[in-house]
């Protein structure tokens, strides 16, 4: 089959000649693609789509190495979408480029080219697929690659807005194949907390992730999943928790009236999760040394709020950081005892919950460090929520979608 370094659009023609050359059950769709959705070197544009239950992560490959026969050949919608994505950081109301995310020179399919990093609310798919039709998306008629909950929930709607079909991935597997990709291809993607509880000392390091297996793969979205690593396609999913990211953002929008993740995670940096919950000292009134539980630890999430006064003493802050403590504490606790049962000591945490929220990651940090005895490590990825978007855009070439 045909699949020459430098082709994109200009393959339309080189597809349809060579149809003769194409397994029998396949067909070729007007611009190339197969008609099961499976090629081994799709058309441009290159998207990769993670659609979640709370946030949709869109990743797009920018080639670079562009010849100027192919740019000539290309169509003017292809160029015109190219230069939308990459000129702009904003994308209608809602929509945001992570530019300090960006990957540069990165190799896909023998393409060299760049990923662009880019997420919108899930609840914005209509807004999304209007803004995609009026940027011509329409007339390509092009596969995407999708994955998440939201590759199914909204297959139809795709196909009726915008021409599309969806390419269809696990979420498990792209999430597995993105973060392999991406750490291989960024030398500082991997770190872990140094000095978690000492704000003077405390400090990112790199850590050096070329032997991982085996590890526990924490992914905290909307609910929480934990995988159980055992080599690049040896994997099983052994818990999860719908007291998530979801979880916190719907508890602290309840309980503040804040109305985005930023605004609950600037809350809680300004806040007491002690003005809230009952520590270990206020029943003990110090440590309970026989069973190793001091003072300073949180006994009972939220237990001061039974009381009327307490309660009218409690900020907005103080609120949303019990809550982004509690859920972060109780993700941390499932997880070191995933890791216990699995025999499994490196523990990475990853998800968009971890999205310019380093208190959780501290937390995390150190309440591993400290039940395990220092026997765990948690560790952590600069592109937290973009690996299922990136795996699903790898597999396109690799693995058939799922019908
Ligand atoms: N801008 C944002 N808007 C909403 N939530 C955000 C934002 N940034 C970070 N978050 C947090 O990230 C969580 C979603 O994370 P992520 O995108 O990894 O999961 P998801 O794919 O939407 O969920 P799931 O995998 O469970 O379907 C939210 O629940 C919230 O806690
Ligand atoms: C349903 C998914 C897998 C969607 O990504 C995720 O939100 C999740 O793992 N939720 C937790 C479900 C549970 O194990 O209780």
């Amino acid at each position: 089959m045909h699949s020459c370094k430098g082709c994109s659009r200009t393959r339309i023609t080189n597809m349809a000649e060579n149809k003769k050359d194409l397994p029998p059950t396949a067909e070729v769709t007007m611009n190339g693609n197969l008609e099961n959705g499976f090629n081994d070197n799709p058309l441009m544009p290159w998207f990769g789509m993670d659609i979640g239950g709370t946030l949709c992560k869109l990743v797009y490959f920018e080639p670079k190495d562009i010849t100027n026969d192919e740019l000539n050949s290309e169509v003017e919608t292809l160029k015109n979408i190219r230069r939308y994505l990459t000129r702009n950081s904003a994308y209608g109301k809602t929509g945001h480029r992570d530019t300090h995310l960006q990957m540069n020179d990165v190799v896909i399919r023998d393409r060299r080219g760049t990923l662009h990093f880019i997420r919108f609310p899930t609840s914005e798919m209509g807004n999304f697929l209007s803004l995609a039709r009026s940027k011509g998306l329409t007339n390509l008629g092009n596969i995407v690659s999708a994955t998440g909950g939201g590759a199914y929930k909204f297959e139809e709607d795709f196909i009726k807005e915008v021409n599309m079909k969806l390419a269809k991935y696990d979420e498990f597997d792209s999430l597995i194949k993105g973060m392999l990709f991406v750490e291989a291809n960024s030398r500082t993607e991997c770190y872990y907390w140094a000095n978690p509880t000492d704000d003077t000392l405390c400090a990112k390091v790199n850590y050096d992730f070329s032997n991982p297996y085996p590890f526990l793969l924490v992914n905290i979205g909307s609910g929480v999943s934990v995988l159980a690593v055992h080599g690049p396609d040896n994997y099983k999913r052994v818990s999860g928790t719908s007291i998530g990211g979801g979880t916190f953002l719907g508890l602290c929008c309840l309980l503040t009236g804040c109305n985005t993740f930023e605004e609950a995670i600037e809350l809680a940096t300004g806040g007491d999760n002690t003005h809230v919950d009952k520590l270990v000292r206020d029943i003990y009134g110090g440590d309970y040394e026989r069973f190793g539980l001091p003072g300073d630890l949180v006994a009972s999430s939220f237990g001061q709020m039974n009381s009327r006064d307490k309660r009218s003493k409690v900020s907005r802050e103080d609120l949303a950081r019990a809550t982004l403590v509690t859920i972060t504490n109780n993700i941390g606790s499932i997880a070191r005892m995933c890791a216990l049962q699995e025999k499994i000591e490196k523990v990475l945490f990853i998800g968009n919950f971890l999205r310019v929220n380093p208190i959780s990651m501290k937390l995390l940090a150190y309440a591993m460090d400290y039940w395990s005895k220092g026997t765990m490590k948690a560790l952590f990825l600069e592109h937290e929520g973009y690996f299922g978007a990136v795996g699903c855009l790898l597999q396109c070439n690799e693995v058939p979608p799922q019908s």
